[in-house]
């Protein structure tokens, strides 16, 4: 317990560290280009919003499609409202600068409206950031249909709300205003500075420290939504300290904000490679759980029978396919006197020689209890049977004592040869002939190596 709360200590500390660091960083690195600013401004405000808006938008249909496919887990939804609206909002917020690709027009800029765009976007992002990290503590409760539908409606009205108090409130709609910034100083009022900028940070400590204390900032995701709360804190704390709407702090502040955005969407990058790598690997162990058997690792029966019908298909004079079948001689006394876990032993001992005495493109398969075939292809039946008789002698060599223990005694093998050499003979007929021989070898004295003639 102690050590898992020590962890915990690290990793918020080594969090908040890696805050300090990069802000300090971006301050040093903010305050060199600062004075290209003043000729970039016309475009730069806008231009960092047209980037936040894409951002947005990019995270909030990547987390709705993650929420989409086991739609269990709904604190995903909250957060692709958050930035759905946001993006909705910056939009909003594009609407106030009319001229931004005409630096030289003499379009207005609405900064009251731009602001209570901030505003709102700040509070529906705030809110439903909180409310996402409470519904996270929800996700292994079986929430019922009827619950989740009213969540989800809940999360859609808040968002639609906020949405059209924004624009009731911008001087879109004549039947309410609010004065955050005066459009003829650009100076910012008292109720922003006083009272509404205040709430904002509150509101952005708020979801920072209800994430913090919930998520435990447990994986990349959780620790870049994190940073983004201490990015908001940051922002709004830097247009405390400014008076007037054109100042640096503002396009600071932006920039703050695009970058926290971008964090976030290299966590999310990070999520679906690690999905796919994962997945990757599931997909090739079950592929491969498909086509090997499970006791000897050595391909299975349909894998052969596929393989060998595929090598049959080229098989010339000069291109022949060799099939060679094998049966332990006497394994049914191995099993009676040793017992049947042993007997899977000799099998899985057999199959390791097997497959180590044949090249990378031939295929050793168990076909049947101690019944194991060789696909060699490109083979002449002379060489299969020097392989064949290589294999005999290799494992007729071995003992108790030199197999330690995975031999309980000398073992022998019989063996069946059947080379193709043109691709009228189908694969059942191969084995067939393959299987002939071997059953020859068995009645000639077993141990030994026969070719089907
Ligand atoms: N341990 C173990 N035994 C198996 C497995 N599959 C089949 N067997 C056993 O393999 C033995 C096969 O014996 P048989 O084919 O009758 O003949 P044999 O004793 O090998 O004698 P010959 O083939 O005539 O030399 C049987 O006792 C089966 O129970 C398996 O997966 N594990």
């Amino acid at each position: 317990m102690i050590l898992i709360n020590r962890h915990m200590g690290n990793r918020y500390v080594s969090f908040f560290f890696a805050c300090l660091v990069f802000f300090g960083l971006f301050h040093a690195f903010y305050s060199k280009i600062a004075v290209f600013v003043p000729a970039l401004s016309p475009f730069l405000f806008p231009t960092l919003t047209i980037f936040l808006l894409v951002f947005h938008l990019f995270i909030a249909f990547f987390m709705a499609m993650k929420y989409w496919c086991d739609k269990d887990r709904v604190f995903l939804l909250a957060i692709a409202f958050a930035f759905a609206g946001s993006a909705i909002l910056l939009a909003g917020t594009m609407s106030n600068f009319p001229g931004w690709l005409n630096p030289y027009g003499t379009h207005r800029i609405n900064y009251n409206d731009a602001m209570i765009f901030f505003m709102m976007r700040n509070i529906m992002m705030a809110c439903l950031f909180i409310l996402a990290t409470v519904l996270f503590t929800l996700r292994h409760y079986p929430l019922t249909r009827l619950m989740y539908k009213f969540i989800i409606c809940g999360i859609f009205i808040f968002t639609a709300t906020m949405i059209t108090l924004t624009w009731l409130w911008s001087s879109h709609s004549s039947l309410l205003s609010l004065d955050l910034v005066n459009n003829e100083s650009r100076q910012m009022t008292v109720l922003w500075s006083q009272v509404v900028n205040i709430i904002l940070i509150v509101l952005w400590i708020t979801a920072l420290i209800t994430m913090l204390a919930i998520t435990r900032l447990r994986n990349l995701f959780w620790v870049s939504g994190s940073f983004l709360c201490v990015c908001y804190v940051i922002t709004l704390a830097t247009l405390l300290s400014s008076d007037h709407v054109e100042g640096f702090a503002w396009y600071h502040s932006r920039l703050f904000e695009t970058t926290a955005t971008l964090l976030i969407i290299f966590a999310l990058l990070h999520d679906v490679f690690s999905l796919y790598r994962v997945s990757h690997l599931k997909y090739q162990q079950s592929y491969q759980n498909s086509i090997r058997d499970a006791l000897t690792r050595l391909y299975n029966r349909s894998y052969f029978y596929e393989s060998l019908s595929h090598s049959l298909s080229t098989t010339s004079a000069s291109k022949p396919v060799s099939v060679i079948v094998s049966d332990l001689d006497r394994f049914k006394r191995i099993n009676d006197t040793y017992g049947h876990l042993q007997g899977d032993k000799v099998l899985q001992f057999v199959a390791n020689l097997l497959m180590d005495s044949v090249r990378p493109q031939d295929i050793a398969a168990r076909i049947g209890g101690e019944e194991f075939v060789l696909l060699l292809p490109n083979t002449p039946s002379e060489a299969a049977k020097q392989v064949a008789e290589r294999i005999r002698l290799t494992l007729s060599s071995f003992d108790r004592d030199t197999t330690h223990g995975e031999l309980p005694e000398p073992i022998t093998i019989s063996m069946g040869i059947y080379t193709a050499q043109s691709p009228t003979v189908t694969a059942e007929e191969c084995v067939e002939r393959a299987d002939k021989a071997m059953y020859e070898a068995k009645a000639t004295g077993r141990n030994r190596v026969v070719v089907f003639k």
